[in-house]
């Protein structure tokens, strides 16, 4: 340790002086003599605030099933100790990487498109900007429909530093006549009604990025002429006998399921391999509903941009997080729009300026079926009252951690607690103690 520290502070990373870890603010250094259950505790308790980077230094190297556990832990990385100076080399290297895109991840080209600070919406945009900013792989996004793969496709030209434009090709509207066309361009007089010659997709997104938008509906012959442009890197106009080179980074989006695709024949195996080269799904909303509220937030500055921000009252709020959004947050935007549309006058917006035909989607009273099934379920089991409690409010702060990506404070607010309380309800659920007394 004493060797890395050195080494470290010549490579001009900035050491601090945690017992366990050292490393610049947001990032850590855990050297391995050992895996148990303490380290694995360390580590979780420091990957909390900071990206934990696990240093093997046992003398025959960790067997497997402890490097994996390490990373469940929440290491974000892990190293194999060589010598002090080239673990430091590693080292600066990485913080260096995670140094920039902690940077992207707070840049307004970040944060002013992609609104949503749930964890699972964080770890989804930290893995686009990185795969965007540092690498030229294509990349495939797979999700239900009004996600965000189209902002995410706009995210990735915006950080790829590509000179050229995004050229988006939405593969539905290809029809099999114009489809030559589309894609590949056309000579004057290549077939009747080409009165002039023109550019194609391929040629358009020479130098930058070429989005195929519903790429599942690629019929398959298009499917092997779009192998054939990612392999060779050029292509003929129709009616020219001439190559013309492209070069551009492919985006794909599509919410099928290509892999299911592939096993009915319906989509190439070997273009699914090409074009997922790096796949990301961004989750639907109910998977991430700590960022309802701000993206309605979002949605109202837009509908208002010289407005004060509307508020919402506490019903309105109450119903836009316990909604249905089939259609995702396009489902979501839509319908702050039709309230918004109809509110007028100064004041909140109430429940009353949901629209009629909105209202039935409107959540049952809580407590409902469901949670009356479990607790059916707990006392059929012969749970105790206390046992029933404890088990429901664990659960609850468990979930609400989950929410607010670990925020003591958020968490306590969404529950109705003081920071102080939740933190002594945490301590009591780890020491196994019943917390009935708080
Ligand atoms: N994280 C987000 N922040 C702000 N707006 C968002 C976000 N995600 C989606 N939206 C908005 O929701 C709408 C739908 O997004 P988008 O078109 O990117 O979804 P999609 O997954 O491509 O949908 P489809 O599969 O139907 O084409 C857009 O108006 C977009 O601006």
């Amino acid at each position: 340790a004493t060797a890395l520290r050195a080494a470290l502070g010549s490579s001009g990373v900035a050491v601090g002086d945690g017992a366990k870890a050292g490393g610049a603010a947001g990032f850590g250094v855990v050297l391995c003599g050992a895996c148990d259950g303490a380290l694995l505790q360390t580590i979780q308790d420091i990957g909390r605030s900071a990206a934990v980077l696990a240093v093997d230094c046992t003398p025959e190297s960790l067997p497997p099933d402890a490097m994996w556990a390490l990373l469940d832990a929440g290491a974000t990385d892990l190293l194999a100790w060589t010598s002090a100076e080239l673990c430091a080399q590693q080292i600066a290297a990485r913080l260096q990487r995670w140094d920039a895109l902690q940077k992207l991840m707070a840049s307004n080209a970040v944060r002013g498109c992609l609104v949503g600070g749930s964890a699972p919406w964080r770890a989804l945009v930290q893995g686009v900007v990185e795969v965007a900013a540092f690498t030229q792989s294509p990349v495939l996004i797979t999700g239900e429909t009004g996600t965000g793969k189209d902002l995410i496709a706009q995210l990735i030209h915006k950080l790829s530093g590509a000179p050229g434009e995004l050229t988006v090709l939405d593969c539905t509207t290809l029809s099999p006549e114009l489809a030559g066309s589309e894609l590949f361009g056309h000579e004057r007089g290549a077939f009747t009604g080409a009165i002039s010659a023109r550019d194609g997709a391929f040629a358009l997104a020479d130098g930058g990025i070429l989005f195929l938008d519903e790429v599942g509906e690629l019929p398959l012959p298009l499917q092997a002429q779009l192998l054939r442009v990612i392999q060779e890197g050029k292509y003929k106009r129709v009616g020219s006998n001439i190559w013309q080179p492209s070069r551009f980074r492919l985006v794909c989006a599509t919410n099928r399921d290509l892999e299911a695709d592939i096993a009915t024949g319906a989509f190439r195996a070997d273009l699914y391999y090409r074009i997922a080269a790096w796949r990301c799904r961004p989750p639907p909303l109910r998977e991430r509903q700590a960022d309802i509220l701000p993206l309605v937030d979002h949605f109202l500055r837009q509908l208002d941009p010289r407005g004060q921000g509307c508020q919402l009252d506490g019903a309105v709020r109450d119903y836009l997080l316990t909604r249905d959004y089939k259609g995702n947050v396009r489902d979501l935007r839509q319908t702050v729009a039709r309230i918004w549309y109809r509110h007028t006058g100064p004041g909140p917006i109430t429940i009353g300026d949901v629209p009629p035909d909105e209202r039935l989607h409107h959540a049952p009273a809580w407590p409902d079926a469901p949670f009356r099934d479990a607790i059916r379920h707990a006392v059929d089991r012969g749970m105790s009252l206390a046992r029933i409690g404890q088990a429901a409010t664990d659960t609850a702060i468990r979930l609400a951690l989950e929410q607010e990506g670990d925020n003591n404070q958020r968490a306590a607010q969404r529950l109705g607690v003081t920071d102080r309380a939740l933190q002594i309800r945490r301590k009591a659920a780890r020491d196994g103690e019943p917390d009935s007394r708080h």
